[in-house]
């Protein structure tokens, strides 16, 4: 089972407009309300596959209830710890491309996170990977994926991470057995990709990977237009698969960049197109490649 992990749930709501204009009214087109934030996203992503796996997080009032009744109804298999205060809104607006407006979050309290993490190690003693995703609420400890990556070893997990600033570089600090930053994030968190084990996303660009046993880029084998939002977490989702399987490196990477592409195609973030994956699969480029860094 590949358990993630989401201390910031997310109910994402996806606005369509013709063209976002800053300081103007918008006549939104469509509006779409859906369970997100970057470790649900990997969950429904690995259910799309049949893989197993469980969301858990922090969850809490009113909006938490809306994300906790999404998931059901989308069979996403889920194991939400209660929180006082209510999950926060990420609202992206979709044009041509996507812009996004995340809110904070709410601020957790030390007895809560105590809690989570009581119920973490618990779960995680029967998860063969752990995926760690997003930012962290409020309240919560800088290395708080420090803590979750230490109690996840100790359960016998490997862990995938994946996320930005001072979470990513406490995290990071904890030894995971991958982290999977963009580009931006990575500099953001000032860490130094030649001590890691890393994969980097790109967007278009495709993805770099250091490990110990090489360097390897992938490029995919096409461009597609749509909403980027969501393929990291795509991403995320092979790359955890990889991870409980022992793949390759050169496939692990072919398997992320063609996952990752086919959630642009999608309009909400969590959805991947399995037609778009299968048919890109088989074309993405991957070469071995000297030290990037
Ligand atoms: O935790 P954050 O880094 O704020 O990211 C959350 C957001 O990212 C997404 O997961 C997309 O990657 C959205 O679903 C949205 O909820």
């Amino acid at each position: 089972m590949i358990l993630t992990v989401t201390l910031n749930l997310a109910l994402d709501v996806t606005y369509d407009v013709a063209a976002l204009v800053p300081h103007t009214t918008h006549r939104v087109r469509a509006v779409r309300h859906r369970a997100g934030g970057k470790g649900v996203n990997v969950a429904r992503v690995l259910h799309t596959l049949g893989q197993e796996t469980v969301a858990t997080g922090l969850c809490g009032g009113p909006t938490g209830a809306l994300i906790t009744q999404e998931l059901t109804d989308s069979s996403v298999p889920h194991d939400l710890v209660p929180v006082a205060g209510d999950t926060r809104r990420v609202v992206t607006v979709t044009d041509a491309d996507a812009t996004v407006f995340a809110e904070p979050g709410p601020i957790v309290a030390p007895q809560e996170w105590e809690h989570f993490q009581d119920r973490f190690a618990a779960r995680a003693a029967r998860a063969r990977v752990v995926v760690l995703s997003g930012s962290l609420p409020r309240g919560l400890p800088s290395d708080a994926y420090a803590v979750l990556t230490r109690l996840a070893r100790r359960a016998g997990a490997k862990v995938l991470l994946d996320s930005g600033g001072p979470a990513l570089r406490a995290g990071a600090a904890a030894g995971p057995d991958l982290i999977k930053p963009n580009a931006a994030e990575l500099a953001e968190a000032g860490l130094d990709p030649r001590t890691l084990p890393l994969v980097v996303s790109r967007g278009p660009d495709g993805m770099l990977a250091g490990t110990p046993q090489g360097h390897w880029e992938a490029l995919p084998p096409e461009i597609l237009p749509g909403n980027p939002t969501g393929a990291g977490d795509a991403a995320a989702a092979a790359l955890a698969l990889a991870l409980r399987d022992d793949t390759p490196w050169p496939q692990a990477l072919a398997d992320a960049v063609a996952l990752s592409a086919s959630a642009v195609v999608t309009p909400v973030a969590g959805d991947v197109d399995l037609a778009t994956y299968h048919r890109l699969r088989e074309h993405v480029t991957v070469r071995e490649i000297p030290c990037p860094w």
